[in-house]
């Protein structure tokens, strides 16, 4: 498998406040993504960049719940079969390659806060029948044993604990096996337990999995075997991590990161100078 992103572009439209409520006048752009082409291979790709570089849209619209404005993103199996997400596309909301597609990823949304009165151990059982896996009793009781939730299996979501909640998000999107798991900023809110559950996955993720890691923490993007570089919603460096880090004196991520950023603001100072 591979996931190709041919300029796609984002834009989100907020309509301006005004006195504290919404005015009918122009919306003011925001860049979700712009123009961004890549493509990635099975394995862990840790995708990085500073606030508001497009990192979640990129996720979110890999996951089929955005659409781009422009652009698309090519899902191409190894045996040659493909299957495209774009604006056209996605008017067609019941093609059933979009719906198998859409069935082999696994999302981690940002932490958010959860009403549902269902316990842990029913959601994962409901989700893994409407997700048709085989024997959703099974599934759901070895994922609760692999994400430590055990102890709260029977525990109403809206009661869970935010690291508790997490390790539910974790479990959830690993409920059908997915080919491509899209993990955003999953250190956000993550326990002890979880964090030493969720290097434990990386660490023995299958082989033709691609996963997407958007995290600003640098250890845990040690684990990536690839980096993706965001800036202003666009691709600006993607390769092999060993090829990448070698580059640095440290060799780590985080120094590659921070001498990225640092030449970055340097041509952006020098721009302005000019
Ligand atoms: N639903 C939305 N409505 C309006 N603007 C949005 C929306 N989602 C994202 N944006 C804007 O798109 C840009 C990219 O945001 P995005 O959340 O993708 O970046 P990010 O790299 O994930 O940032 P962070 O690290 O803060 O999560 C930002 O300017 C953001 O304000």
């Amino acid at each position: 498998m591979r996931i190709e992103w041919s300029h796609v572009s984002k834009i989100f439209r907020l309509k301006p406040k005004q006195k504290g409520r919404l005015s009918s006048r122009i919306p003011t752009p925001s860049i979700g993504l712009l123009d961004f082409s890549a493509t990635v291979r099975p394995g862990i790709t840790a995708v990085l960049g500073p606030k508001g570089s497009g990192k979640s849209t990129l996720l979110r619209l890999t996951a089929m719940q955005l659409v781009p404005d422009d652009g698309r993103v090519t899902y191409r199996s190894d045996d040659g079969s493909f299957c495209i997400w774009s604006k056209s596309g996605a008017a067609m909301a019941d093609d059933p390659m979009l719906t198998r597609m859409k069935q082999c990823i696994g999302y981690v949304p940002p932490l958010r806060k959860m009403d549902q009165t269902i316990s842990v151990e029913h959601s994962l059982m409901y989700l893994a029948q409407t997700r048709r896996v085989p024997n959703p009793k099974r599934r759901a009781m070895e994922l609760i044993a692999q994400w430590g939730l055990g102890s709260v299996r029977r525990v109403p979501l809206h009661e869970l604990k935010p690291g508790e909640l997490k390790r539910f998000f974790l479990a959830k999107s690993l409920l059908a096996d997915p080919v491509i798991w899209l993990l955003d900023e999953p250190e956000t809110g993550l326990d002890e337990m979880g964090r030493i559950l969720l290097e434990k996955a990386l660490a023995s993720q299958p082989k033709h999995r691609i996963t997407l890691l958007a995290t600003q923490d640098m250890d845990l993007a040690e684990w990536a075997s690839d980096l993706l570089l965001m800036e202003g919603g666009s691709c600006r460096r993607y390769g092999r991590k060993r090829w990448l880090t070698a580059g640095v004196p440290q060799g780590t991520v985080k120094a590659w990161y921070e001498w990225m950023q640092t030449f970055s603001q340097y041509l952006k100072s020098n721009n302005m100078n000019q």
